[in-house]
C-alpha cells in the first residue's frame, strides 16, 4: 500500500499555534495523518511508561538503588547478537553533533566527521519554530537542496562526500505542546521521529543511506521495546522492509546501565549500537539518588570519566555491545577551541586528546565531538586505534569485571565556592539562552547544552537539601547563601544582556526557574519540562 492510500484511523491533530511559515510540505495532510496514527497507537503507551518511571523513582526515594533485573537474567546470560549493521553505519569513528539550524547542518555534514547527528534534543531548544524549521532543513539536506547564504554573504552548500546523517529525537517525557491529539499534547519524540521517517526514509534509502536515529534518555528496556514496535509499525505503514530503521541508543540514565543487554535484545532488529551519554548520566545519578543524603556529589569538575562509577559504566557498555555485535560509541568532551588564547586552546585540545585516547584505548568504536575544530584530533586517535578496521567490534577485555557496587560507587571530592557559583552562573546563562531559543552555547570556553543545566540545578538542589552540602571552607550551603549568589549572578547576566541589547526577560525567567527548582522540597524530574512552559 502506498503512503497516500493508507487509511488514517487517528483523529486529526489540533494545532495550538500556526504552522511556521514555509512548512506546508512538512506538515502536509499525509504527514500529519501518519504522525496522528503514531500518537494514537503509541502515545498512551508512552504515558504508561512515564508513570512507571515515577513508580521506580519513588522506590529509589525510599532507599532502593538500581540493580540488574532478576526476571531478565536469561537475556543477559544467553548468546545472541543484534541484526547485521548496515555497511554505511559500520565506521563511525568520529561523529559531530549539533542543533538543527541550516548552517549547522551543512557545516556538520561537510565537517569530515563520519556522522553528523542532527539534534532535536539536548542541543536544541524545542521552540515550535526550531522543531519545524529543523524538519524543513533536514528534508532539504536529505535531498541535497540546502544551499544558503548567511547575513555576511558567506555561501554554504553540501560537499559530495558529506557525512552520514543521524537524527536525535526528543526524549519520551517532552510533549509537543503545539499539537494536541484527543485532548492531550503529542509526545515530541513521535513528531520528530514521524516527520523525519515519513518524509525522508525512502529518499535516504534511494541515496544509499537510511532512516537512522539516536534515541535519548531511556530508563527501562520496555521503553526500548516500545521504540522497536514504533519502528516496525512505521516500516509496515511506509512500505519499508522490516529492520530498515536503525537506532543508536544513548545509555545516559543510571537505571539503563543495568539493562544494556535487555535494551539491545528488545531492539535487536533495529539497533546498531549504544552511546555513553556521560553528561545526562551524571544528571541521572544525582536524580536517582537525590533523596539519599550519603550520595551528595562534589564539584561538577571533579566528576570526570575516570572516576570509578563512570569508568565502570563506559567499560561495561563497550563489553556488552561487543558481545552482542553492536557498536560502542563514546561521548562528548565539553572542550571547544579557544579563539583568543593559544595556551588555553592547547589545554582544551589536550583534555580532548586525553579523553579520546582513553575511549579508543578502552575499545570504543567511535566518539563524539562538539566542534569541527576537534575532528582532526579525534580522527587521528581513532585512526590509529582502528588500523585498517572500520571499528573495534572484535575487541573484548578478558580481564573486565564490573559489578553493581562499582557502577553505583559514590565519587569522593569536595565542593568549592567556585563550583557553587559555577553551577549558578553557567546554569543561569545557559537557561536564559535556551529560553531565547538557543539550545547549545559556548560558555567559558566549554560547549554547554541542556544536560549542563540539569546537572547544575540538580547539584544545587542536593547541596541545599542535604547536610553534606558543605563548602570546603566549612560553610553550609543554605538557601540564603544560594539566594545571594543567585542574585549576584542574575545582576551580572542582566548587565551583559543590556550591553548586548538582548532581551532581559529570559534572564529573569531563568533565575526564577533556578530558584524554584533548587529551593523546592520536591526534586523536579526535568528542568526542560518546566522551562518548556515559558517558551513559544
Ligand atoms: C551532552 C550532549 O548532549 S552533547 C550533544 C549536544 N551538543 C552539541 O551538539 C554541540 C554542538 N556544538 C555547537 O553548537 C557549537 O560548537 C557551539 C555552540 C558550542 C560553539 O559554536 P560557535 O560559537 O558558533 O563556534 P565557532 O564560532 O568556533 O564556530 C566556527 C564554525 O564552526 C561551525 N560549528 C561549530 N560547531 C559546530 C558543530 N557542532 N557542527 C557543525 N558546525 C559547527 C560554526 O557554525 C562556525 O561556522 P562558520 O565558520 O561557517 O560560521
Ligand atoms: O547526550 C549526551 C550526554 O552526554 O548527555
Ligand atoms: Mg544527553
Amino acid at each position: 500500500m502506498s503512503i497516500a492510500d493508507a487509511p488514517s484511523t487517528a483523529p486529526a491533530l489540533e494545532f495550538k499555534a500556526d504552522p511556521p511559515a514555509g512548512s506546508d510540505h512538512i506538515l502536509s495532510e499525509e504527514a500529519l495523518a501518519f504522525v496522528a496514527d503514531l500518537g494514537l497507537r503509541f502515545g498512551p503507551r508512552i504515558w504508561t511508561l512515564l508513570e512507571a518511571r515515577q513508580a521506580r523513582q519513588a522506590r529509589f526515594d525510599r532507599g532502593a538503588a538500581p540493580d540488574f533485573l532478576p526476571e531478565t537474567r536469561a537475556i543477559r546470560e544467553q548468546d545472541w547478537t543484534i541484526a547485521e549493521i548496515p555497511p554505511v553505519l559500520q565506521d563511525r569513528r568520529v561523529e559531530i553533533t549539533g542543533p538543527v539550524d541550516r548552517k549547522m547542518i551543512i557545516n556538520g555534514l561537510n565537517s569530515g566527521a563520519r556522522v553528523f547527528m542532527a539534534d532535536f534534543e539536548d542541543a536544541s531548544s524545542p521552540t515550535w519554530s526550531n522543531m519545524i524549521h529543523g524538519q524543513i532543513n533536514i528534508h532539504d539536506a536529505v535531498r541535497r537542496q540546502i544551499d544558503f547564504e548567511d547575513e555576511r554573504g558567506k555561501a554554504y552548500r553540501l560537499r559530495e562526500d558529506s557525512a552520514e546523517l543521524i537524527v536525535r529525537v526528543r526524549g519520551l517525557h517532552l510533549p509537543e505542546k503545539h499539537l494536541y491529539l484527543d485532548g492531550a499534547p503529542l509526545p515530541g519524540a513521535l513528531l520528530d521521529f514521524g516527520l523525519h521517517c515519513f518524509h525522508n526514509a525512502h529518499e535516504l534509502l534511494k541515496r544509499g543511506s537510511g532512516p537512522w536515529f539516536y534515541i535519548p534518555k531511556l530508563e527501562h528496556w520496555q521503553e526500548a521495546a516500545l521504540w522497536s514496535e514504533i519502528f516496525a509499525w512505521a516500516e509496515s505503514r511506509l512500505g519499508l522492509a522490516r529492520g530498515t530503521i536503525k537506532a543508536t541508543v544513548l545509555i545516559e540514565t543510571l537505571p539503563a546501565v543495568f539493562q544494556m543487554d535487555e535494551i539491545l535484545h528488545a531492539m535487536r532488529e533495529h539497533i546498531v549500537g549504544l552511546n555513553c551519554g556521560r553528561w545526562d548520566y551524571i544528571f541521572s545519578y544525582i536524580k536517582v539518588f537525590h533523596a539519599h543524603p550519603d550520595r551528595v556529589l562534589p564539584d561538577r569538575e571533579q566528576v570526570g570519566m575516570t572516576v570509578p562509577f563512570l569508568r565502570a559504566y563506559s567499560k561495561l557498555l563497550i563489553d556488552t555491545c561487543h558481545r552482542r555485535g553492536a557498536l560502542a560509541m563514546g561521548g562528548m568532551a565539553a572542550q571547544i577551541p579557544v579563539k583568543d588564547d593559544s595556551q588555553a586552546n592547547e589545554a582544551a585540545f589536550e583534555k580532548v586528546r586525553a579523553d579520546k585516547e582513553r575511549e579508543a584505548g578502552d575499545g570504543h568504536d567511535g566518539t563524539w565531538v562538539a566542534h569541527p575544530g576537534l575532528i582532526p584530533v579525534a580522527l587521528g586517535i581513532f585512526d590509529q586505534a582502528l588500523g585498517d578496521r572500520p571499528n573495534q567490534l572484535h575487541y573484548r577485555d578478558p580481564a573486565l569485571s564490573v559489578d553493581r557496587e562499582t557502577l553505583l560507587a559514590h565519587p569522593e571530592g569536595s565542593i568549592s565556592e567556585q563550583g557553587l557559583r559555577g553551577n549558578i552562573d553557567v546554569g543561569l546563562e545557559y537557561t536564559a539562552a535556551w529560553l531565547a531559543g538557543r539550545g547549545c552555547v559556548p560558555i567559558r570556553n566549554l560547549m554547554e547544552d541542556a544536560a549542563t543545566a540539569e546537572i547544575a540545578r540538580s547539584q544545587l538542589w542536593q547541596w541545599i537539601h542535604h547536610p553534606g552540602g558543605v563548602l570546603d571552607d566549612g560553610r553550609q550551603i543554605t538557601p540564603e547563601l544560594f539566594s545571594s549568589h543567585l542574585e549576584e549572578s542574575l545582576e551580572g547576566l542582566l548587565k551583559v544582556a543590556e550591553k548586548k541589547g538582548l532581551e532581559t526577560g529570559h534572564c529573569e525567567d531563568a533565575a526564577r526557574l533556578f530558584r524554584q527548582l533548587s529551593e523546592s522540597p520536591e526534586f523536579a524530574d526535568f528542568l526542560t519540562l518546566h522551562a518548556y512552559d515559558v517558551i513559544a
